[in-house]
Parts: structure tokens; C-alpha cells; sequence
């Protein structure tokens, strides 16, 4: 998590970029600005839409990480947006990943893994790369993953250990940010604490042994900022645990309620917009149908610059 805190330190920003594009927040001209050159490229002619859907994620997240890798230290992409799409998409992941790493991001691969320790070991390996040992690539480009906690202990360890190999982290859910989340999450244990207080407790247990300069652990938590008490509480429980905050702005989160989520430095989370800043350009009043492809790419890029710095402006003024 060092190499994180540095990045948010390096530019005064505790905030996230997620990359979830869909069909609707592209641009539709910048779609079919591809139409031609996949026709050609596709034998088969059922796989070209999905192809130049492809094609068109990857150049809009360039456009927009172009227009935010001076103002944020991070980007999240969100695989599902990219696996709806198949192995095109699949590939657009890996090559989003990349291009931000090359701009010095911290890439949060948002993959939410979770299963049985043998298979763990499997998905661990978007950490530790292909054929670890003498040969290994990595094809993921990511910092970091996220990871579902309900199969316990041994669907996390295979994780935790990469991480550690690789100087990587993870981030594992414990209070998430949707609606239904209270109908697990809220339950009471005979001990009377809540499910995600008795998972905050394994988070920091998970993370015990790999406790960096700063004071966290490879092994973050996910704490959404549709829960501003809870974070707050949160925080006080998990001293050695970083936290990735979702759920601002599009699901109503606000930079006074992830306040108390931070550390008394005004460290210790990152905060995720996905949609409120990749569809800021819909709200923004001045895109046209008959706008070219490459003029409305800047006009996503620029309204995403200009989200990105107001998300960091609204942090910075509730931080100490
Ligand atoms: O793990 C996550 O990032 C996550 C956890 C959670 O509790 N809530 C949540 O919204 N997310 C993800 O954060 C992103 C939120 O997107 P927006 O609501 O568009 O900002 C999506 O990629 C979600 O999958």
C-alpha cells in the first residue's frame, strides 16, 4: 500500500478514476469511427460489434486517462464492463491496464475474485502473472485487485500471498455500497456484532504480517460511502487497513460522509467515482450527434478533467 499512499501524496488527491465504460457512455460517433477497420479485421462477421465496442473502450479510457493522470493517482478499471464484451473486451481490459501503468497509475483491477483455496491460487495470479519463475509475464498490468471474502480464510491467503511476492495489494469487500448490501452484512452474531464488523476483524488479521512504512497493510478493505457512520466506525476498528471507497456520486455519496473514513492525517482511503466522472461529457451541455469522432472524445476528456478536479477540490476541503 506504500506505493499508493505515495501516489496520492505526489498529487494531493485521495480520489480514483473507475473506468466502467458501457455502450452508453461512449460516444456513439466514436463507435462507429471503428465500424471499417474491424469489418476488415473480423472473419467472422456475428464478432464485429462486440470488436468495435472493444476497440472503442480502450481509445475513450486513453482519452480519459490522458485528461486525469496529472490530477489523480489512480484508476480502477471494472472488468465486468469489459468481460460483457468477451475476449475483444477481455483485451481491452489488459490494454487499459497497461496504458494507465504507463502513465505512472496505480491500477485497482476491480475483479472481485473469491472461491475455494485451490481456485483462489488460480485468479491469484492476475497478481503474481502467468508461469511465475523464470518465464513470467504479466498480462493484467494491475496494483491491485479486489476480492470477495465469503469463502473465508482460505479463498484469501493464495491472494494475500501474491500480493506479497509481487508488491501488490488487495482490497477485500467488507461493507459494500449497494442497496441490498444489509441483507448479509447487517445480520447480528451471537456475539452481537454485525457480519461486516466480524470480516472487518478478519481484514486486519488477513493483513497483519504485511504492514508497510506507512502503517497499512497490503490488505485493504471496501467501504462504501453510501455508509457514512459505519466508515467512520470502521476506520477506528481497522487501524492497519487502507480503505477503497465507492459509491460517490452517481450512488449518492458526498465528500463530508467518507470524511470520517480517513485517518487523522487525512490519509488511509481512496475514494472511487466511476460514472460521475467517464459521463460527465452527458451532463457537460455541449455534445452534438453531429459532433466528429475525435471532437467528442475531447469533450469526454475534458469533462472528465474537469469532474476529476472538482471530486479532488470537494476532498481536499473536508480533509485536514
Ligand atoms: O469494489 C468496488 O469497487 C465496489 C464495491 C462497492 O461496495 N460498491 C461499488 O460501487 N463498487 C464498484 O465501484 C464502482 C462504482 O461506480 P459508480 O457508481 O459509477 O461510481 C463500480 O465499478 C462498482 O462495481
Amino acid at each position: 500500500m506504500d506505493r499508493l499512499i505515495e501516489a496520492i501524496e505526489d498529487k494531493q488527491n485521495p480520489s480514483v478514476v473507475g473506468l466502467d465504460p458501457t455502450e452508453a457512455l461512449v460516444p456513439k460517433q466514436v463507435v462507429a469511427s471503428f465500424a471499417e477497420e474491424i469489418a476488415e479485421q473480423v472473419e467472422d462477421p456475428t464478432e464485429a460489434p462486440a470488436a468495435q465496442l472493444s476497440v472503442a473502450f480502450f481509445e475513450f479510457n486513453r482519452a480519459i486517462i490522458d485528461a486525469v493522470a496529472d490530477i489523480v493517482p489512480a484508476v480502477k478499471p471494472q472488468i465486468a464492463m469489459y468481460e460483457a464484451l468477451g475476449p475483444a473486451g477481455i483485451d481491452a481490459y489488459s490494454m487499459t491496464c497497461e496504458y494507465a501503468k504507463q502513465q505512472g497509475l496505480y491500477v485497482l483491477g476491480d475483479v472481485k475474485r473469491g472461491d475455494i483455496g485451490s481456485t483462489a491460487a488460480a485468479y491469484a495470479h492476475h497478481l503474481s502473472g502467468v508461469n511465475a519463475g523464470e518465464h513470467a509475464f504479466d498480462p493484467w498490468h494491475e496494483d491491485a485487485v479486489t476480492v470477495n471474502p465469503y469463502l473465508g480464510t482460505d479463498g484469501i491467503t493464495p491472494f494475500v500471498e501474491a500480493a506479497t511476492g509481487a508488491d501488490k495489494d488487495i482490497f477485500v469487500l467488507v461493507r459494500t455500497s449497494n442497496p441490498s448490501s444489509s441483507e448479509l452484512q447487517e445480520l447480528e452474531l451471537a456475539s452481537g456484532e454485525r457480519v461486516y464488523e466480524h470480516v472487518a476483524d478478519l481484514v486486519e488479521g488477513w493483513g497483519a504480517e504485511t504492514i508497510g512504512a506507512n502503517g497499512y497493510s497490503r490488505v485493504g478493505a471496501v467501504v462504501g460511502a453510501t455508509h457514512p457512520e459505519e466508515g467512520k466506525a470502521l476506520r477506528a476498528r481497522m487501524p492497519h487497513t487502507f480503505f477503497l471507497v465507492p459509491g460517490y456520486g452517481a450512488q449518492g455519496g458526498t465528500a463530508q460522509g467518507v470524511a470520517g473514513m480517513f485517518d487523522k492525517d487525512g490519509m488511509g482511503a481512496l475514494v472511487n467515482s466511476s460514472r460521475g466522472i467517464i459521463g460527465a461529457w452527458k451532463k457537460s451541455g455541449k455534445y452534438s450527434e453531429s459532433m466528429s469522432a475525435d471532437d467528442a472524445l475531447d469533450l469526454v476528456a475534458e469533462s472528465a478533467r474537469e469532474a476529476a478536479k472538482d471530486m479532488r477540490d470537494n476532498l481536499r476541503a473536508v480533509l485536514p
